[in-house]
């Protein structure tokens, strides 16, 4: 054991979530490098440490620290130092000489106690010296907040925000009601909030815990998908999370709603809503209503215009896709609906030219890149994905956002999109959320058109916005029933029509696209899937293995997501001498994985370069869905880059690594919106609840030009016959209704009806 004292000269690198920190350290003149949990030191103060020299492989003799100690630095020289060091705002190395040169051993003490003092020195004015001792004292006050949250196992990062939140105020808050932190603290959630409160000793019975539970159990519905949860089943969820009766739950909510946390509805259930979410659907329901505006227009002109498009594009539109184009002409909210290869987007394109000739401006996007892609592909217009049509600006936090209604987006009520039309396609994919920034950032008058397969599985977030606004029956809605690909010979399409109606698919293989390979135990469907995607596939529907896409419903067991990854993992991508890996939670990644963004971030960077590696383009937002390949894994920066459609690169601090999962398969529920080229699918056994029709529709119309299922006839056929599909608990059409008939009554009031 050595003990070493000195200045810290500058810290050389930091780990922001456990504070480990390599730093350089002035020992009366000579340069140590220092390793250890330095959390929250800052360049220019003093310590005095324990701990032993040793020898690192590769970057020679260091200390390594064990205990230390921040000392108040007690000569001129060290208080001067501090003073200079940049730790202080507004001191520099000439005006803390200055400082020093005054009050000399005095220093510390006067600028605590008499900083009204400081402006006796040449260049501090009054407002100065307050400034300078607020900043001094504050950065006393830090460290102690920070030595005191560490306590309860709160991180550095986390803790600068808990300070700069509440100030002294931590204290009182922590010991008695740390579950305010979920309200207020972006990264707080109820389960940190919980282990600290146990800490603490707060009784499990606590009010503040029942009530913070309570939300977090509407917040954990909110992630599968429900706006809302009948108050028999959060009473029962917020009950098993918390370990206390159903009764203590519902005790609860009254006073919640007398807060506004929550909003109750009878209705012939019994609703709850977060507050937030309840009127982001009123809002969302209002504004539609608000958008939906009927126009009297020339029947006979529309049908010159509809066979002058047919005449340009040589096509004959079937009689649905003409009422399609007509509806667009005639009202502003407009819904078009079918399914794969039903001719949506041919009709997109008779609509953009109809527009165009109308002269109005036109903008198309999708919710996700990939579908944005697509789109532009297939009508040679630029389109983009919603988040960049609203000009998300990267500076808010989801989480907080959601809780405290702030903007994310540069495009919002305040600075509308200023365009004509805005063409939406994959509306399935599009939640409440979404729908809700788009719609405030849309001006009456502005037409929206939008287009999905209301069959496919509903967005990942909550809601279910495409066939809650088909089922309120108050816009105008066009489905498309003519299958045109099949009549190209598209078994893929065939059979997704005859699954979507509850009919046997052909398995007799004489298809060319279309395959079933009947294997009855795992380690067979294992071993095709494999043989599949590396060796038979890619030659047959001219794409790289990476670009085969192996698609499952489960995320657990022997053919979920995590187990088919790993061996996807080790054929595909094998280890090598040349391919960096980086061990985490699952296993590891290892350079040119394939992976997979899991949630939104909103403020995650990316850039796009050229050939030549310029940035040719750069923003924010990485979300949930998204799938690239990874290109560097690099120890020293610790981060690993990916490369998301090919053209855009995004770095992970190793800390985010949890945002990124392996994607040699995905679940069907990820899926949704993208499309590949080729599609294996595991289909053997696995809970009811998952395997439904949908979710073979949604898998089965994925694939574009070949389509693989492996595995159990039976369990297939059982497949299409369950309808079973999970409730979404959301009240869209509902709300939808209950507004357009209060307007109706209003109306009629004004007539004395
Ligand atoms: N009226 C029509 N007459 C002849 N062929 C048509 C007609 N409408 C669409 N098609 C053809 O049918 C095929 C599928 O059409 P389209 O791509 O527009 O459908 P989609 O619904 O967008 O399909 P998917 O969602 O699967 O991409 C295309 O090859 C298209 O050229």
């Amino acid at each position: 054991m050595t003990y070493l004292k000195g200045y810290v000269d500058h810290i050389r690198f930091r780990n922001e979530d456990n504070g480990y920190t390599v730093l350089s350290l002035d020992v009366d003149g000579d340069e140590e490098t220092v390793v250890g949990l330095f959390p929250f030191l800052n360049e220019g103060e003093y310590i005095s440490m324990e701990g032993d020299y040793v020898d690192h492989p590769v970057h020679g003799p260091q200390f390594q620290m064990r205990t230390y100690e921040i000392v108040a630095p007690d000569d001129i020289d060290s208080m001067e130092r501090y003073l200079g060091s940049g730790a202080i705002k507004g001191i520099g190395p000439a005006l803390a000489k200055r400082i020093t040169k005054k009050f000399k051993m005095d220093t510390f003490r006067v600028i605590e106690e008499e900083p009204e003092r400081l402006a006796e020195v040449k260049g501090i004015s009054e407002k100065k010296a307050r400034a300078i001792a607020v900043e001094f004292s504050e950065k006393q006050e830090m460290r102690q907040a920070m030595m005191f949250l560490s306590g309860y196992g709160i991180n550095n990062n986390l803790a600068v925000k808990i300070y700069k939140e509440y100030g002294d105020h931590l204290y009182t808050i922590i010991q008695e009601n740390p579950y305010k932190m979920t309200d207020d603290i972006a990264g707080v959630g109820f389960k940190i909030a919980d282990e600290i409160a146990k800490k603490v000793g707060i009784g499990s019975n606590s009010d503040y815990r029942i009530i913070s539970g309570i939300f977090y159990t509407l917040m954990r519905a909110l992630n599968e998908g429900h706006v809302f949860l009948p108050k028999h089943i959060l009473c029962r969820n917020a009950a098993h999370i918390l370990g206390v009766t159903p009764e203590d739950i519902e005790e609860h909510l009254l006073e919640m709603m007398i807060d506004r946390k929550i909003v109750i509805e009878e209705d012939k259930e019994t609703r709850v809503y977060a507050a937030s979410q309840y009127h982001m659907e009123v809002n969302t329901a209002r504004m539609l209503l608000d958008l939906n505006i009927h126009y009297d227009i020339s029947v006979s002109e529309v049908e010159t215009m509809i066979a002058m498009i047919e005449e340009n594009e040589q096509i004959t539109f079937a009689e649905k896709q003409k009422e399609a184009i007509h509806a667009v002409a005639e009202d502003s909210i407009v819904i078009l609906t079918g399914g794969p290869g039903t001719g949506k987007t041919t009709t997109i394109n008779g609509m953009i030219q109809y527009f165009e000739h109308e002269g109005l401006d036109i903008r198309l996007a999708a919710p996700t890149g990939r579908a944005a892609k697509r789109m532009t592909e297939a009508t040679g217009y630029q389109a983009m994905t919603i988040h960049r049509l609203l000009e998300i600006n990267g500076e808010a936090d989801k989480e907080r956002d959601l809780r405290k209604g702030a903007t994310m987006f540069e495009r919002n009520a305040g600075n509308p999109l200023e365009t004509d039309v805005i063409i939406i396609d994959e509306m399935s994919m599009v939640d409440l959320y979404l729908m809700n920034a788009l719609l405030q950032a849309m001006v009456p008058g502005t037409r929206l058109v939008i287009v999905g397969d209301s069959n496919q599985l509903p967005s990942i977030g909550a809601g279910n916005v495409l066939k809650d606004m088909i089922a309120s029956e108050q816009f105008k809605v066009v489905e498309l029933n003519q299958i045109f690909r099949q009549e190209e010979g598209s078994h893929i399409v065939r059979n997704a029509h005859l699954i979507h109606q509850g009919r046997p698919v052909e398995l007799d293989n004489k298809s060319r696209d279309f395959f079933f390979l009947q294997r009855n135990n795992i380690q067979d469907v294992l071993g095709v899937l494999v043989y599949l995607v590396r060796d038979k596939l890619p030659g047959y529907v001219h794409a790289k293995p990476y670009d085969i896409q192996v698609l499952t419903p489960m995320r657990k067991g022997e053919l979920g997501v995590e187990r088919l990854n790993q061996v996807m993992q080790q054929y595909l991508n094998p280890p090598s001498d040349e391919k960096k890996e980086k061990e985490v939670a699952f296993g590891l990644f290892r350079e040119g994985d394939k992976v997979m963004q899991i949630k939104n971030n909103y403020q995650l960077e990316w850039e796009m370069r050229n050939s030549k590696g310029f940035t040719v383009d750069k923003g924010v937002g990485v979300f949930n869905g998204d799938m690239g390949i990874i290109t560097e894994i690099n120890d020293y920066t610790e981060k690993i880059t990916v490369l998301f459609d090919e053209t855009k690169e995004v770095q992970y601090a190793y800390a985010n690594l949890d945002e990124l999962e392996l994607a040699y398969a995905v679940t069907i529920h990820k899926s949704q919106g993208s499309e590949y080229p080729a599609v294996v699918m595991p289909i053997l056994s696995g809970p009811r609840v998952l395997f439904h029709r949908n979710l073979l529709y949604t898998g089965v119309t994925r694939a574009r030009n070949c389509l693989t299922i492996v595995g159990d006839r039976n369990m297939l056929f059982s497949m299409i016959q369950n309808v079973n599909e999970q409730r979404r608990y959301t009240t869209l059409a509902y709300r939808l209704n209950q507004i357009a008939n209060e307007s109706n009554e209003d109306g009629m009031d004004e007539f004395g009806l």
